[in-house]
């Protein structure tokens, strides 16, 4: 018996379907953002934006009314000014994630919603708490789904409160992912294996390394772009992709565990341990590798993608491979990710996701959309 054949126990409640509501009556929805980053501020943004036209065409009072970021907070009860700015942070308290949450908690709305666009541990393990207390929770971050998995199960009891959990931002951003999986095994429909290309940032850089410009160079430009991971040798280790797998084959009700999952780092051994400050100062040490890997691939007419597979009798693999030029996966743009499910029905010729799979605005969107569907899903009242 693979490690694969045994099945996690239950469906998995937290990222159920809604159905699309009908503007029937106004509901009020208490949202707070963990992590005022690239990701975070961007979806501030958006909210704010969205929120008169929330109002008029879905009855939906979205309030804004806390954000929280490592070392300070603001709530609203100090400055409904500020709401959506970092730079005027001498108004803010000092952090608290607790205190946070039961402002949150305490404001008269239907429901409170955590949104956590962090990548922080700190922030992941108080979500059993938060769940079970009943507030909701949208994420991008890969860390509780993909993290260990008697954790991952106690979030899922922790719904059993009625709270609900999403996360179609952690895999391909903006891209319906999740929700395209989710729908076909809700039919019933059964994954026989995935395939693709999950990394937003590590596509653009094989789009654009020439060989015109340093790989270091173009690292630091997908960084200013918002592509990578806070610390940008998730991305270029692996970590994120094979996260990226953990997920989905847990959705799948696979117990996958990132351990369980065959990388292939592209992290020079010396850059391994440094501080991500140190780190960031040292990429050049990138370039040589990986001018070699360009030109092998090139001497044999291919071209080098970031693979990443699994299956459950083959298991899970990520690494930079050497295509053919005419292999579908060379024919991408810019930060396309593209997933293939092979399912039962989709057994011939495999379901494809495909399209930009990084950066603030098209990921701040796939957890809006997470966000709104638990709105809708929000009992009116008269
Ligand atoms: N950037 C993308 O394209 C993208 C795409 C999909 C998913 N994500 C995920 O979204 C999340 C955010 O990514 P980002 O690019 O915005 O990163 P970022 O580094 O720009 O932002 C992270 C924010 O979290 C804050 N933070 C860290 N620890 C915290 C704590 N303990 N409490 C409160 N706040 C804390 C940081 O101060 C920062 O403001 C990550 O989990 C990332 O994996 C990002
Ligand atoms: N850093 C990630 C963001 C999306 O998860 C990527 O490049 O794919």
């Amino acid at each position: 018996m693979t490690r694969f054949a045994q099945t996690l126990p239950d469906p998995i409640i937290a990222a159920k379907a809604v159905p699309p509501l009908p503007p029937t009556g106004p509901r009020s929805l208490a949202v707070g953002v963990i992590g005022p980053g690239r990701v975070g501020s961007c979806l501030l943004q958006q909210l704010e934006a969205a929120r008169p036209r929330l109002w008029h065409e879905a009855g939906l009072d979205l309030q804004l009314p806390a954000v929280v970021g490592r070392q300070r907070m603001w709530l609203d009860c100090d400055d409904p000014e500020l709401n959506h700015r970092q730079d005027a942070a001498q108004t803010w308290r000092p952090a608290d994630l607790e205190e946070f949450a039961s402002y949150l908690q305490s404001r008269r709305a239907d429901a409170a919603l955590l949104v956590d666009c962090s990548a922080s541990e700190l922030v992941v393990a108080r979500y059993p708490s938060w769940l079970k207390a009943g507030m909701h929770i949208v994420t991008p971050n890969k860390l509780a789904v993909s993290g260990p998995l008697p954790r991952w199960l106690e979030i899922r009891r922790a719904c059993d409160s009625g709270a609900r959990l999403r996360y179609e931002a952690t895999v391909g951003a903006g891209l319906p992912v999740i929700q395209t999986l989710r729908s076909l095994l809700d039919t019933g429909d059964q994954l026989r294996s995935v395939q693709g290309m999950f990394s937003g940032t590590l596509a653009w850089l094989c789009n654009r390394h020439d060989g015109t410009r340093p790989f270091s160079v173009l690292l630091r430009e997908a960084r200013d772009l918002g592509y990578t991971e806070p610390d940008p040798r998730d991305d270029l280790s692996g970590i994120d992709v094979a996260r990226k797998l953990v997920i989905l084959a847990r959705e799948a009700g696979h117990p996958l565990s990132l351990e369980d999952v065959r990388i292939e780092s592209l992290v020079p051994a010396e850059l391994a341990a440094l501080s991500c400050e140190a780190f960031l100062e040292r990429l050049e040490a990138l370039d040589a590798p990986m001018d070699l890997a360009l030109t092998r691939a090139r001497a044999g007419g291919g071209v080098l993608r970031h693979v990443a597979s699994f299956d459950p009798q083959e298991g899970a693999r990520v690494s930079l491979q050497v295509l053919p030029a005419s292999h579908p996966f060379a024919h991408t743009r810019l930060t396309d990710n593209i997933v293939q499910f092979t399912t039962a029905r989709y057994g011939e010729n495999p379901l494809v996701v495909q399209g930009p799979g990084a950066g603030p605005e098209v990921t701040a969107a796939g957890v809006f959309g997470d966000l709104l569907q638990i709105a809708h899903a929000l009992p009116a009242h008269a």
